[in-house]
Parts: structure tokens; C-alpha cells; sequence
């Protein structure tokens, strides 16, 4: 379903050039849980913003469901990505003075959804992730692995192709953060989502499907279990 052939990508900072990606070449099939798995600065993140549109690629191309993402014009990269990809972060980004249901239900509004619609599936999504009864509470009332639940509910409420997880389990303990990959696996399994997700840490990759490691820039294995 993602297509990445020939990847490459560089940052200039001052007189500095780092090559983050130095031809990246993955297939990536619906209903894969991979990881991407690699030492700090090897280039997870570079990765994870090009196939998330969050970034453009120096030489390459992505392609997701046949869309050649790449060369997408920016306002339908944005669509694009609003419509088709959740995201999940190290450290939830949740909007502060938003409640639950809210940072939850603000994802579907921006598609512009009916109100009823958006009630009940933020909703349904809130009990399927363990926050029955939790809605109404703002970030600061909710525990780091409540708010990366919120975050993983927001990511998959509108049904998205692909959810991209940057270091989800980071900043959670590790009983946390267990608990946070198991409902992510649970998700990939109830609902198909493809989800990708960047790690350094053994205990995330021992979950994934698929691990796929990185170093400098180049991809340096690509191992399936199970
Ligand atoms: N905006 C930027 N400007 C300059 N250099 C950058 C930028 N973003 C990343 N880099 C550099 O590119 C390389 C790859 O960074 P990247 O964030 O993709 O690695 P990473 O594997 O995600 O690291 P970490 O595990 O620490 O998050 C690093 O050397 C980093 O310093």
C-alpha cells in the first residue's frame, strides 16, 4: 500500500549538511505493524514526516494507495493528510483546554461531519481505547498514558489508512507503555490500520510484525515475525 523507492533526504543548518536518508526503499502492506527501530539521529523521524506529508522528499518518491504523494501540491498534501493519516506523538499534543471528547471530536469536525455523526463515533472510539466516563476531563486531570490514549483514539477516529507513531511510548513508563502498544495492536487487529511506528526501545519492537531497522540514514534490516 506504501510504495518508497529510492528515498533521500537532507538537511542544511548553516555550513552543516546532514544526510538524513540515503535512499530509502520500502513496501509496506495494509494491515502491516511495523516498527522503525534505530539509534538516535538515524533518521526514524525524517522518515515518518516524509510518508506522513508532513515533509517533501530531495529525491525518491512515496506513493500511498496509488497516490503519488511526493509531488503533491501542498493544499492536497494537506487533505490528504487530514483525511487519510492519524498521527500519534511522543508527547500526545493534545490541545490543553480541550476536553477529551473535544481533542478527540475536533479531528472529525475539521472533515466537517455532522455533529451527531461526530458525537457518536468520538464516543465509540473513547470506550474502545479505556476512557468511558473520561470524556469530559481536560488533559492536565488525565495520566500520561490516558492522554496517549486520547491521542490514539483522535488518530484513529476518522477511519484513517495509515496511523504514524513517533516514539509513542517514550515519555511512559514501560507498564504504560506496554499497555499503550497493546491497544495500538489491538486497533491494527479490530480495524486493519496500517500503523507505523518509530522506536529505540526493545520492548516496542519485541510488538511489532515487522521490524524494520535503520541506521545513518540507510535501511539495515527488514526481519517479519509471526
Ligand atoms: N530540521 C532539521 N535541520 C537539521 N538537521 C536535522 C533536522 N531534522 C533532523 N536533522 C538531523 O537529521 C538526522 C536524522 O534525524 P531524525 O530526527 O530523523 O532521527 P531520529 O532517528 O528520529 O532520532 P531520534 O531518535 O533522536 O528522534 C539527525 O542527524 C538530525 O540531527
Amino acid at each position: 500500500m506504501i510504495e518508497i523507492q529510492g528515498v533521500k533526504k537532507t538537511y542544511k543548518a548553516g555550513d552543516t549538511t546532514v544526510r538524513a536518508l540515503r535512499g530509502v526503499d520500502l513496501a509496506i502492506d495494509k494491515g502491516d505493524f511495523l516498527s522503525i527501530a534505530g539509534p538516535s539521529g538515524s533518521g526514524k523521524t525524517t522518515l515518518l514526516n516524509l510518508i506522513g506529508c508532513i515533509d517533501n522528499v530531495d529525491e525518491g518518491s512515496i506513493s500511498i494507495d496509488g497516490l503519488e504523494v511526493s509531488t503533491l501540491p501542498k493544499n492536497e498534501r494537506t487533505s490528504f493528510r487530514r483525511e487519510s493519516l492519524g498521527f500519534i506523538f511522543q508527547s500526545y499534543n493534545l490541545i490543553p483546554v480541550l476536553t477529551a471528547y473535544e481533542n478527540v471530536a475536533f479531528s472529525l469536525q475539521l472533515l466537517g461531519l455532522k455533529e451527531s455523526e461526530v458525537k457518536e463515533r468520538t464516543m465509540k472510539i473513547l470506550k474502545e481505547v479505556g476512557l468511558e466516563g473520561m470524556e469530559s476531563r481536560r488533559p492536565s486531570r488525565l495520566s500520561g498514558g490516558q492522554q496517549q490514549r486520547v491521542a490514539v483514539a483522535r488518530a484513529l477516529v476518522k477511519n484513517p489508512l495509515i496511523v504514524l507513531a513517533d516514539e509513542p511510548t517514550a515519555n511512559l513508563d514501560s507498564h504504560t507503555g506496554e499497555e499503550i502498544l497493546k491497544l495500538m495492536k489491538t486497533m491494527n487487529e479490530k480495524h486493519g490500520t496500517t500503523f507505523i511506528f518509530s522506536t529505540h526501545d526493545n520492548m516496542v519492537m519485541e510488538y511489532a510484525q515487522r521490524l524494520v531497522e535503520i541506521h545513518d540514514g540507510e535501511i539495515v534490516s527488514d526481519e517479519r515475525r509471526g
